[in-house]
């Protein structure tokens, strides 16, 4: 199926819901085997096609290593971006205004990278990451300036159980004044998951409250494991 028949067939509503409850949803199939093999492959396909390798523990960030994609980005990591971000921009205002927050978020995405870029975040945030044994990536956010969309998007490219154990995809959530509450999202291969960049609502007895979310990837025990993540602003 091609890639905008396979997001429209998508249970958004159920998603919104999952986003609004816990902060991060499952978002189903959508991209297929050889999409994902295609996509794992590009890693080592040649360093013009990215602006940046990171390597997780010169930086304290984990174990394992990444790389962003540089401009222009592959047209299906691209045309990804924008619908994917058509679809979270209204739970992106939703969440900004029950936060009390004066951001609004534009429908369409190319807008909102003008902003971006007007602020001088022109670099291009969408990456690919890859862990082999025993690498882990810490608990993060990704903000790089002013300008933050706050949702993202992995999509795991790897399959789970064959190719490699553990590597769990984890969120945190850390409330006022109270302990933090971890989440496991499980993946199958071709599936993504939406999670909460930094701040999202929590209704609350007396009104909303705004809790601090974290993810990162535990362990993984066995195996190579592949992830695409998808950042909607782009940096300074
Ligand atoms: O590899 C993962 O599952 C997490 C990747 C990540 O931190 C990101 O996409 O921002
Ligand atoms: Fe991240």
């Amino acid at each position: 199926m091609a890639m905008k028949e396979q997001l429209a067939a998508l249970d958004w509503a159920a998603a919104e819901a999952s986003l609004d409850q816990a902060g991060a949803a499952v978002l189903g199939p959508l991209l297929d085997a050889d999409e994902c093999q295609r996509l794992s492959a590009l890693y080592d396909s040649g360093e013009e096609r990215f602006r940046s390798r990171v390597v997780m523990a010169r930086h304290g960030f984990g174990r394992g290593e990444y790389k962003y994609f540089a401009d222009p980005l592959p047209p299906e990591v691209a045309a990804l971006r924008g619908a994917l971000y058509a679809r979270l921009a209204p739970v992106a205002n939703r969440w900004s205004e029950a936060m009390g927050l004066p951001t609004r978020y534009p429908a369409d995405h190319a807008e909102f990278l003008a902003r971006c870029h007007a602020a001088g975040q022109t670099k291009p945030t969408p990456l690919l990451l890859r862990y082999g044994p025993g690498d882990y990536n810490c608990l993060h956010q990704d903000l790089y300036g002013e300008h933050a969309f706050p949702l993202q998007v992995v999509v795991l490219l790897s399959a789970p159980g064959e190719v490699f154990e553990g590597g769990e995809f984890v969120l945190t959530e850390q409330r006022p004044r109270m302990q933090s509450r971890a989440e496991v999202v499980p993946l199958r291969r071709g599936e993504a998951a939406a999670f909460a960049v930094n701040h999202r609502p929590v209704q609350g007895t007396r009104g909303a409250y705004r809790v601090t979310m974290r993810h990162g990837v535990s362990r993984v025990r066995r195996g190579e494991r592949h992830t695409l993540g998808i950042i909607f602003h782009d940096a300074a």
